[in-house]
């Protein structure tokens, strides 16, 4: 053993005093730098340096969120060689060891050589060993007994590769190393290549962390593996520009640059990423791809036609885009906005003329007048009476409900006023309480009103000005306390033209009338989008989520059934999406179609979309957007998952106009 230690320390002076070696490049010139950068003494021996643990925790907590984000990575490779007598280190950039997973029944042995939590492993204090010229030339390699400069470390084999971090500055090594291995250099070649697997994977999983607002570009060889694990990512801003990278994307854009054009060889290129160049430089400088088309791949084509070229080479690349998540913040509620009781607050996310609507419900929640709620099919009359119910002193009471439309003529007097017993044929022997004295307390919510036969809106009227009820069959009136509200989507005025709604009931329900906007109209769709998620999230456990693609698509659909459409489409979309993420193919047909990118790019968007009072919600949204990424037209489209022209008609039609544009 000794004479195997003196003749190391021999080889070592040769080579370090520029003698023949038949050990790798890499190691010779660490060996070189070792005696000259260092003035390490060959002949001295160091024991492995552990840090004290004050200190480890400041290098610990300087990494705090890469070392919980790397811990799954270490723990699978650790399972990959359990059993092998490996152990596993992650040291920071300074070569600290941060995190350590070892066999704890020979703790001591591996502590003594240095395979521990808090080792320093810097070149400068180890000599030649795997992680220190791993962190000295950004290079996997191997480093195999005697290639070690100290003797100490001769019995080891250590295995590291680099992580970068997303802007190509080293972040940490993953090593693999054991106390005793068999002699060949070679029985390590499978530690290497698992080690720099593992180190992609980490470096992949910690971009993705980052920039988890951002594009995200994957790039493959294989269509196959472009999306679950892809060689190249790269992150991309709103204008299409590099703001993060992993090495392999970094070292393919180098060979790019350099005009090698190494089809993808991730090791081909050494030295580690080009820590400069990138950051900043546009996608499109790189790939026969506008950062525009991006969209295009985000959509239905089939992955084994994303393909893109590296303009210089001509490499195909497959290709996924991974769009930022559509941001659904709900609106905090302005200052000066007056105060909502909850349930109706709970009805609207800004509308301007929700809001109004709902500012005025607000006052009368208290009062007996009777309300008559007017809108399209499907706008949320019944949610919105049920709010005004919720909201006042009746809460506690009962909401009955009837639908006017669906209950035949013949039994509608019955059903809402009740009757004796035996006082008419088909009578049950005992009588029946009726809708109305069911209410009694709480508030009758009379749906689609304008379809109530004429004998019955006489006799409702009754109800309404005196507050009492007499049942069929019986000759004195039961005093009953409701408050009505009534609902419908005809003209209720048309119909007292046709004589065909009593012009009194009309005046006694028109003193309170509320309409509510469509959907089409309103401004909050994204809010209730949001709203409609979390509740479905809520009830089914799972955590769901909206591609940008699909929120352009629901935010372009006209949407003729209003809240109700919405709500189905939503169902629909949670039912069949995978992993909770809605995507554009996840949404019903009808939707689909009249997405964004179908239906706006060809033409403006449908007049009737943007009436007066939903106009002010999205062109303040539009603004936002664009204010946010600095006007730049290309990324708020792609932040809206909208293309270019779209934004500009949306600019024009609500005159909206970049500061730099300004006179
Ligand atoms: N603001 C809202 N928040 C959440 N869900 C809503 C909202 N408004 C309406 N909905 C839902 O939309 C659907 C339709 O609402 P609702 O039945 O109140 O509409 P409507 O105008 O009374 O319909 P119709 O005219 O056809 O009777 C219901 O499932 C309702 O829960």
């Amino acid at each position: 053993m000794e004479n195997a230690k003196a003749a190391h320390i021999d080889e070592l002076v040769r080579v370090s005093e520029g003698g023949d070696s038949r050990r790798d490049g890499i190691i010779t010139d660490s060996w070189r730098r070792c005696v000259s950068d260092y003035k390490l003494d060959p002949t001295i021996r160091r024991e492995a340096y552990i840090l004290p643990n004050e200190h480890l925790r400041l290098h610990r907590d300087a990494m705090d969120e890469f070392l919980r984000m790397a811990r799954f990575g270490l723990e699978s490779l650790y399972h990959q060689v359990a059993g092998m007598g490996y152990v596993l280190l992650l040291t920071d950039h300074n070569g600290i060891t941060v995190d350590f997973i070892g066999d704890p029944n020979i703790d001591d042995r591996l502590r003594r050589a240095g395979l521990y939590l808090g080792a320093d492993w810097n070149e400068g204090r180890a000599g030649t060993c795997a992680v220190g010229t791993c962190i000295a030339t950004g290079e996997a390699l191997t480093v195999h007994q005697s290639d070690h400069f100290d003797t100490t470390h001769i019995p080891l084999t250590c295995t590291s590769a680099p992580i970068f971090h997303s802007g190509g500055e080293l972040a940490a090594v993953l090593d693999i190393s054991a106390l005793r291995s068999p002699e060949p250099k070679i029985s390590q070649y499978l530690a290497l290549q698992l080690v720099r697997a593992y180190a992609h994977k980490i470096e992949t999983a910690s971009l993705y962390n980052n920039f988890r607002r951002e594009w995200v570009v994957k790039l493959s060889a294989s269509h196959e593996f472009a999306e679950v694990d892809p060689d190249f990512v790269l992150a991309l801003d709103g204008g299409g520009r590099i703001i993060g990278f992993n090495s392999r994307a970094a070292r393919l854009l180098a060979s790019e640059e350099g005009g090698q054009g190494d089809g993808g060889q991730a090791s081909a290129v050494p030295g580690g990423p080009d820590r400069s160049g990138l950051l900043g430089r546009c996608f499109s400088d790189f790939f026969d791809c506008q950062v525009d088309d991006l969209v295009r791949f985000v959509r239905s084509l089939p992955t084994d036609q994303r393909t893109i070229r590296l303009r210089r080479s001509g490499t195909p690349l497959f290709i996924q885009a991974m769009p930022p998540p559509a941001v659904l913040i709900p609106r905090p509620q302005a200052a000066d906005e007056p105060q909502l009781p909850p349930p109706l607050r709970a009805v609207s996310g800004g509308d301007p003329a929700l809001k109004a609507v709902l500012a005025r419900a607000a006052k009368l929640v208290n009062t007996r007048m009777s309300l008559l709620i007017h809108g399209e099919t499907g706008t949320g009359k019944e949610h919105f009476a049920k709010a005004l119910h919720r909201s006042s002193v009746r809460a506690g009471k009962p909401f009955i409900a009837v639908n006017c439309a669906a209950l035949p003529e013949a039994l509608i007097e019955s059903e809402l006023f009740g009757y004796e017993p035996g006082s008419f044929t088909g009578a049950t022997a005992r009588g029946k309480k009726g809708l109305i004295l069911e209410a009694d307390g709480g508030t009758l919510f009379l749906d689609e009103i304008g379809d109530m036969p004429l004998s019955s809106q006489t006799r409702l009227l009754r109800v309404l000005a005196e507050r009492e009820v007499t049942p069929i069959g019986r000759t004195k009136a039961v005093s009953v306390d409701v408050r009505v509200i009534a609902a419908t989507h005809r003209n209720l005025v048309d119909l007292v033209k046709a004589g065909r709604f009593r012009d009194d009931l009309y005046f006694r329900l028109n003193g309170a009338v509320f309409t509510l906007p469509p959907l089409r109209q309103r401004g909050d769709l994204v809010w209730l989008i949001d709203r409609l998620l979390a509740e479905r999230s809520r009830h089914d456990g799972v955590e769901y989520s909206i591609a940008a693609p699909a929120l352009a698509a629901l935010r372009a659909h006209s949407w003729p059934g209003n809240v109700r459409e919405l709500v189905n489409a939503l169902d629909y979309a949670c039912a069949v999406c995978d992993d909770g993420t809605i995507d554009l193919a996840d949404l019903p047909e009808p939707v689909q179609h009249s997405g964004a990118f179908d239906a706006w790019p060809a033409g403006d968007p449908p007049a009737a979309d943007c009436s007066r009072h939903g106009e002010e919600e999205p062109a303040e949204r539009l603004r936002e957007v664009l204010r946010r990424r600095r006007w730049n037209v290309s990324a708020a489209a792609r932040d809206l998952g909208v293309d270019r022209s779209t934004i500009h008609r949306q600019m024009r039609r609500y005159g909206i106009v970049a500061p730099h544009r300004q006179s």
